[in-house]
């Protein structure tokens, strides 16, 4: 719990008046600075030489295995989940596109092992993963003439867990998945609080699954969690399980190096002697932004989101906690202007903001003019002024102490929780498949982006509204709707709960084929609602990061796996 205590002497105010701030002091970074220097391993190339070799023999196993007997085509779909699972597909994107595509050309919705109720989830999960709309009415085939589930399914484990992954990916409508889940969730339950299960692989299996599902997972900790699991079975394929430890460590070694010159940047920016007030989350901020984008051709785009978000969060903690709302309005304004020429007219306080607020876009607009491209930075800024104007509303509310109607909160704070924003941000240093059209589409809210921000704006509320009420801060989406429909804080989390689900029922409608933009600009929406499935399921693992989270940072930027 952050301590309320008056804020260090930061009288920066231009008038002489002491100003009455509402404040709260974080507690200091947990991690120190042992991400502040990095030196290059002396086997990176050697180790790069191997990885190089062994994604070749993958492919060709890839390239060879399209062309194979329909009869094969489980083990293909069992090989493709691996590769994902693994974290390496990435490397195979138009090999597992070309396999995909033919496997739903053949058999459109009539897959061929159908009886199999683990092969069947299987095709199901892969196909809609990959955009192809196949229908979920081959389920029913498992219900019997009273609509129920057959009893047999209890008995097949994997088969029950296959399909209560793929329940995920269903949308709205999709009655017949919504009652898989329930069954699977329910029986799998059973098998575990049992323990009737011998196979204790498979007992960890469900055990993970049910606390987070697949879909809902980062890709970075699946890669981790699934790596034993492969390694454990007989019909593995050892170069792709070596190829994926040797890419891990690689990877890490980069996302090192990043989070080393992002530890810089902040260092030299001074936040914790200009701005004491503000929270130094710059580790796990490199957590959230991994969650977006972890492969390597994204790591101009993670070291521009890093000092962005970071800004967000100043940002926020100025709105939130530490400015005057007299300091704000001038803040927002010179936002709105978008000129070095306002300087002058902010408090002492605030021009390093305003200033690193401008240098960062610089930076970015700079490297667009060599492209052609600067039309993406006038959208993020556009966005960067709407966002401060909405941050200034919710001070206006927190000091009047005035609790918004639901539907007056959500206009504001889906805009001020920062997503869609990020997601712009995310485009900004993206290939030639961003458009103009993609910034339009990001700026209006499309229900992929509002979805991904509602996820947002329901879990962090429901995790940190009681630590925000001690403090001056605006109502939460909790108190909102608590008091506009008179329910309890228990009957709103459920609300809440059931909200999120829906919201997940968007995301995978929005991510079947045609899409509004390219499909790879999908993913900054869909990671960014996975991310809070991580950070605020069991409390508030930005700000207070807990042993899992603590753990989670550990595995994927301190400890090596052993190949
Ligand atoms: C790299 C990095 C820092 C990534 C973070 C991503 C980001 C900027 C998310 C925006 C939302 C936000 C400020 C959440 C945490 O603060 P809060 O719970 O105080 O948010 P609230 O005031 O909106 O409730």
């Amino acid at each position: 719990m952050p301590e309320s205590k008056s804020p260090p002497s930061l009288n920066h105010n231009n008038s002489c008046k002491q100003a009455v701030r509402s404040t709260v002091n974080f507690h200091r970074s947990i991690w120190g600075d042992q991400f502040l220097s990095y030196n290059e391993r002396k086997d990176q190339a050697c180790e790069e030489q191997r990885a190089t070799e062994l994604r070749e023999k993958v492919r060709k196993e890839l390239v060879i295995a399209r062309s194979i007997e329909p009869t094969q085509h489980i083990k293909l779909l069992e090989l493709i989940d691996a590769v994902q699972r693994l974290g390496v597909a990435y490397h195979f994107e138009d090999e597992i596109e070309e396999c995909l595509k033919n496997i739903y050309l053949m058999y459109g919705d009539q897959w061929i092992d159908d009886d199999n109720l683990q092969s069947t989830s299987l095709w199901f999960r892969l196909l809609r993963q990959q955009g192809f709309n196949v229908s979920s009415g081959i389920f029913y085939k498992y219900k019997d003439e009273n609509g129920h589930f057959l009893k047999s399914m209890k008995d097949d484990v994997q088969g029950m867990l296959s399909l209560y992954e793929a329940t995920h990916m269903r949308v709205e409508g999709e009655e017949v998945l919504d009652e898989a889940l329930e069954f699977t969730r329910y029986h799998l339950g059973n098998i575990i609080k049992k323990n009737i299960c011998n196979d204790v692989s498979l007992e960890t299996q469900i055990h993970q699954a049910l606390q987070q599902p697949l879909r809902k997972r980062l890709p970075r900790l699946e890669t981790l969690r699934y790596i034993p699991i492969y390694q454990q079975q007989d019909s593995r394929n050892d170069d792709l399980l070596t190829l994926a430890k040797l890419d891990f460590n690689l990877l890490q070694e980069l996302h090192r190096k990043e989070l080393s010159q992002i530890s810089k940047w902040w260092k030299n920016f001074d936040v914790s002697n200009k701005l004491p007030y503000v929270r130094d989350r710059i580790v796990e901020g490199y957590f959230w932004i991994l969650a977006v984008y972890f492969e390597p051709q994204h790591s101009e785009s993670r070291i521009f989101l890093m000092k962005a978000c970071n800004l967000v969060i100043i940002l926020d903690d100025t709105y939130d906690n530490y400015g005057t709302y007299e300091e704000l309005e001038i803040f927002t304004k010179a936002v709105q202007k978008w000129s070095i020429s306002c300087l002058d007219m902010l408090p002492e306080y605030m021009k390093p903001i305003y200033q690193e607020l401008l240098d960062v876009h610089k930076e970015a607009e700079e490297f667009l003019e060599k492209t052609g491209k600067t039309y993406r930075s006038y959208y993020t800024k556009e966005m960067v002024k709407e966002y401060t104007r909405n941050l200034l509303i919710e001070a206006k509310w927190a000091n009047e102490r005035y609790i918004p109607t639901v539907e007056e909160h959500m206009s504001v704070t889906l805009i001020t929780c920062a997503y869609a924003m990020i997601i712009a941000k995310c485009y900004v240093y993206g290939d030639d498949s961003v458009t103009e059209h993609t910034f339009e589409w990001v700026s209006t809210y499309p229900p992929i982006v509002k979805a991904s921000c509602l996820i947002l704006r329901l879990m962090d509320d429901m995790a940190t509204h009681k630590e925000e009420q001690e403090r001056n801060h605006v109502a939460s989406s909790v108190e909102c709707y608590m008091k506009q429909y008179g329910i309890s804080e228990e009957q709103t989390h459920e609300l809440f709960t059931k909200l999120v689900e829906d919201s997940w029922k968007v995301i995978n409608q929005e991510s079947l084929r045609p899409t509004e933009v390219p499909r790879p600009l999908l993913m900054p929406p869909t990671n960014l609602a996975r991310v809070c499935d991580v950070l605020y399921t069991r409390g508030d693992d930005y700000n207070h990061a807990g042993k899992e989270m603590i753990s989670h940072i550990k595995s994927l930027l301190v400890d090596r796996l052993s190949v």
